[in-house]
């Protein structure tokens, strides 16, 4: 058994899927004032990623000794390194899906193992994305039929449903773009008898 520290259901539906035993507890980590400041120190979206995953993992290990707890996040960046965070609203989605139109940008989807307090496995996994040239007409007939569902989605996109339709390349594993590198931490649970190997 593992604990997920996260309120995600794309991360449960994930796990669940792969039939990994697991329980779920909420992090209570205030994400954006600690993006805020790890962006202060110059981390890039790859270490940010990696040190939000480790701050939910060691927060929810600090309640469940003895458990492996397994901590996730993902960042979204453009080529020149910009970041860009999830969507306040549905106006700032169509912003977004034109800055990504017709543009490479890549995922950052980090895990972080802790166990009392220690963090004994990481893996950033970076996917990348090709968003094909998106009309003005199309990401407002997207917006209409996918906003309510994809506004919690780093990118404002669901790859296992409509959002598939903005891209004409991805190269990377779908697992890490869907909100985890599944197969390394698969791996991992195998080596540690979580799993039957
Ligand atoms: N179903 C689905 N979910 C996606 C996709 N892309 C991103 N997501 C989800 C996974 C995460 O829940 C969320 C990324 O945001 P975060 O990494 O900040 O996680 P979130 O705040 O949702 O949950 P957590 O911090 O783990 O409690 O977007 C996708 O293509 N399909």
């Amino acid at each position: 058994m593992i604990v997920l520290a996260s309120q995600s259901s794309s991360r449960r539906a994930l796990l669940q899927a792969a039939q990994v035993p697991f329980e779920a507890l909420s992090p209570g980590v205030d994400e954006e004032a600690a993006k805020e400041a790890l962006r202060a120190d110059g981390l890039d979206a790859r270490a940010l990623a990696d040190a939000l995953a480790e701050l939910k993992a060691l927060r929810v290990s600090r309640r469940v000794a003895g458990a492996l707890v397994l901590g996730c996040d993902q960042t979204l960046s453009l080529s020149d390194g910009t970041m860009i965070d999830k969507a306040e609203d549905r106006a700032d989605a169509e912003r977004i899906l034109k800055l990504l139109s017709g543009k490479v940008h890549h995922l950052h989807s980090a895990a972080v193992i802790v166990m009392n307090g220690e963090p004994i496995w990481r893996h950033v996994e970076r996917v990348r994305m090709t968003v094909r040239p998106l009309s003005d007409a199309f990401i407002t007939s997207y917006l209409d039929n996918e906003w309510d569902q994809c506004r919690w989605c780093v990118g404002c996109y669901r790859i296992e449903g409509p959002g598939a339709q903005l891209f004409s390349r991805i190269e990377g594993s779908q697992f890490a773009i869907q909100g985890l590198p599944l197969l390394p931490l698969l791996d991992f649970l195998r080596i540690r008898g979580v799993l039957p190997s």
